[in-house]
């Protein structure tokens, strides 16, 4: 069974998504060059292409750490509610810290995390999301590196999922909207 027949419209390709990591990649690069072993933390699971693609054009030597977090408990509508279901190991405390995300939408879950890693000390806590969804804002939300801004769509592909299917696409697609009608 195809997952592609599900897809509305591609729109973020596989070319543009290598040519987002190589850009991003090379500006972490700069910003962090003078930085002591800054700390990567991917919010998993949606993390997971992403952060592997990108972490490979940054040419510094970074850490990698992983937060299980969710707030989508199915259905195409954040919780609200943001659950930590597995904590890193390592102390954030007077670290730079990167936080890989595959989308900001409400802004909810990188508020979440943001306060909660600076108030476990973290030097600094920026953000480098591929997709930004402004339009879908509840909380005032600004992160610093962004791929590409998409409209107010839900989306699955590249680590986003779709009742956690879809997730292995390779490229950003409009989910159909009779599959979550149905
Ligand atoms: O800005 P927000 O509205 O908070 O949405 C963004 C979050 O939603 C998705 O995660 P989800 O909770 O679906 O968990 P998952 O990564 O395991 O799919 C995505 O990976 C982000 O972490
Ligand atoms: N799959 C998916 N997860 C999300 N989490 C927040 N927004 C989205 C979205 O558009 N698609």
């Amino acid at each position: 069974m195809s997952l592609a027949k599900d897809i509305k419209s591609i729109l973020v390709n596989e070319q543009q998504i290598k040519e987002i990591c190589e850009r991003l990649g090379k500006e972490i690069t700069n910003d962090y060059k003078s930085k002591e072993r800054p700390i990567m933390i991917g919010l998993l699971k949606g993390c997971v292409p992403f952060l592997s693609d990108l972490a490979r054009h940054i040419d510094l030597p970074i850490e990698i750490e992983y937060m299980d977090v969710s707030s989508y408990h199915g259905g195409i509508s954040s919780s609200g509610d943001v659950k930590i279901r597995k904590d890193m190991n390592t102390s954030v405390a007077g670290r730079d810290i990167l936080i890989a995300e595959d989308i900001v939408d409400t802004g909810r879950t990188l508020d979440t995390i943001v306060k909660l890693l600076k108030h476990r000390g973290a030097k600094s806590v920026e953000i480098v999301t591929l997709l930004d969804k402004p339009a879908g804002r509840v909380i005032p939300f600004e992160p610093k590196y962004v791929g590409v801004t998409i409209p107010k769509e839900f989306v699955v592909g590249y680590g986003l999922d779709y009742e956690e299917i879809y997730r292995n696409l390779p490229y950003v697609g409009i989910l159909k909207p009779e599959i979550y009608t149905k």
